[in-house]
């Protein structure tokens, strides 16, 4: 019965579901992070089979055994991101055996494979930090889905964010944060500070500047490291959406709601949870989260049952919360709740030489990540970067780096190689700075695009190529509705939220022209 089915499948280049790109290939820093490793636990051969032809193509590791004491054993050598675990396993049943995993890692997303989403276990599973479920008969689609998910979870609560103590640098594994200006030393400061403590913190600075990265130095230098940690970005859902993914929901709470959903709250019990873009919540999540943090209480949608979590709260925003709160749109009493310690991120424009540092930091890792030669950078480039005004401050840093390598014939870059509106030095703080496409997206045609970054002998025309479409879109509706964002958001069928985000990471800026008759 406890055959091995196969062991350290051979891994080959995927495409995850339908969608036609690399799995875990959006964020930048995962391809250091290694390949995922997934092992599954079922006593079902059939399952087993066709876990395995979900991740057949897919550019992980799986394990798949058939006993809880082979996958135990395996678990133990430490070296599982994601574990597939059924919950009817015949020697010792799923919950037992989560009970286990969970002394071993707490953090170990375990996403349980039953025929019984409407009955208690599941929630009896997700007490045991179960990370979702997946019913029989499996979707494939509904397992890669789930599966990517885990990995990038796990991979936030793993990969290690360090601190730049030094004149060193490391580009190594993991995310650093990169500066020395004495602002960010404050900051570092602040963090150790307030990590052990168990208080809520509010994370605070404008759009870029590394509120996502600071949030996790926090949980892992809390008490809490060893628990879970999730993310949630409450610009990115609709009401209705951001209310399941908090609370969960009961079957049947709404259409379309097949199945039970446990919340990221419930998920996170014990452990932390990070609210990116706070103040993009609506009046009524406001009153449910303020409740959960008063009360540590709550409900799932279209349920009565009280549930009750313990998770520390850490949220950012890049948003006035006080002139909001003037406004009425956002809660005084939640806002006194959140801010219990409040940490405040200097925009990348007032932050001295880190610009400097920064700039040597990204040209190391990317060139590694993208397998180019460039060394450095010339003075009359540095110049026109550090003259800039970075809008979209780290993050838009990055993203010109990035360019600028993509598009360096030599080991220096020179401005040449920078997007056109630096190539001018201009100043994006005026309020007339559109955007301009470099020279290789001046073609409208989707294909010339395509075939320039061929030439350009680059690996990552599929994120380049989606991001030119995506402002060229966005600039589009903007210029439409005259650069009215809520007209835009509604005419895209996304948030205003959502908009500003991209908007900012784009790098877009909204030309106002005065026409003098
Ligand atoms: N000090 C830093 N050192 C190195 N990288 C950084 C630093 N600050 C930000 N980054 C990088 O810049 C990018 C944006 O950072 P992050 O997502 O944390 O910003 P944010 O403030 O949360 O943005 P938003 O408000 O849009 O959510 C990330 O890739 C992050 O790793």
């Amino acid at each position: 019965m406890d055959t091995k089915l196969a062991t350290e499948s051979n891994p080959r280049n995927c495409t995850f579901g339908d969608r036609q790109k690399t799995p875990f290939a959006d964020n930048i820093f995962v391809k250091g992070g290694g390949m995922p490793k997934i092992l599954a636990i079922d006593d079902d051969r059939t399952v087993l089979r066709l876990i395995e032809k979900a991740f057949e193509d897919a550019d992980v590791n799986l394990t798949t055994v058939s006993t809880a004491e082979e996958g135990l054993s395996i678990l133990l050598e430490g070296d599982i991101d994601v574990c597939l675990l059924d919950i009817m396993l015949p020697e010792m049943n799923g919950l037992e055996l989560a009970k286990k995993i969970r002394a071993i890692d707490a953090r170990m997303p375990v996403i349980f494979i039953t025929s019984m989403d409407d009955s208690d276990t599941a929630i009896e599973a997700m007490k045991l930090g179960a990370y979702e479920f997946c019913t029989k008969p499996l979707d494939i689609t509904q397992v890669q889905d789930f599966v990517e998910r885990a990995f990038n979870t796990r991979r936030l609560m793993r990969a290690p964010v360090t601190i730049q103590e030094s004149s060193e640098i490391s580009v190594g594994e993991g995310d650093q944060l990169v500066g020395k200006s004495p602002q960010m030393v404050e900051v570092y400061k602040q963090i150790g500070r307030v990590a052990a403590q168990m208080v809520p913190v509010l994370i605070r600075g404008e759009s870029g500047t590394g509120k996502e990265l600071i949030a996790r130095a926090i949980y892992q230098h809390s008490q809490r490291n060893e628990e879970c940690y999730l993310a949630v970005n409450c610009a990115a859902l609709s009401e209705t959406l951001l209310e399941s993914e908090l609370f969960g929901h009961e079957k049947g709470a709404f259409t379309g709601a097949e199945r039970r959903h446990v919340g990221k709250f419930e998920q996170c019990n014990n452990g932390s949870i990070f609210l990116d873009e706070i103040g993009d919540m609506s009046p009524l999540l406001q009153s449910k989260v303020l409740r959960l943090l008063q009360e540590q209480k709550f409900e799932r949608v279209g349920g009565t049952k009280t549930i009750e979590t313990d998770a520390r709260i850490i949220s950012a925003t890049n948003r006035d919360l006080e002139a909001m709160i003037q406004e009425n749109e956002f809660r005084l009493d939640l806002y006194h709740r959140i801010n219990a310690f409040e940490i405040h991120l200097p925009p990348l424009r007032e932050r001295g030489e880190d610009i400097d540092l920064l700039i040597g930091f990204f040209i190391r890792r990317l060139s590694k990540q993208l397998g180019k030669n460039v060394e450095g950078i010339s003075p009359d480039a540095m110049e026109l970067l550090r003259g800039y005004q970075w809008p979209g401050n780290v993050r838009e840093l990055q993203g010109v780096i990035r360019h600028a390598l993509l598009m360096a014939t030599g080991p220096v870059i020179v401005p040449e190689n920078l997007r056109g509106e630096l190539q001018r030095g201009s100043d994006s703080t005026a309020a007339s700075v559109s955007f301009t496409p470099a020279a290789s997206e001046k073609s409208d045609g989707v294909e010339d695009f395509v075939q320039a970054r061929i030439d350009e002998g680059s690996s990552e025309i599929y994120a380049e190529t989606l991001e030119m479409m995506e402002r060229k879109l966005i600039t589009k509706i903007l210029s439409e509705t005259s650069g009215n964002q809520s007209q835009a958001a509604e005419m895209l069928g996304i948030t205003r939220g959502s908009l500003r985000n991209k908007i900012r990471s784009l790098g877009i800026v909204i030309e106002q022209v005065v026409s003098v008759d």
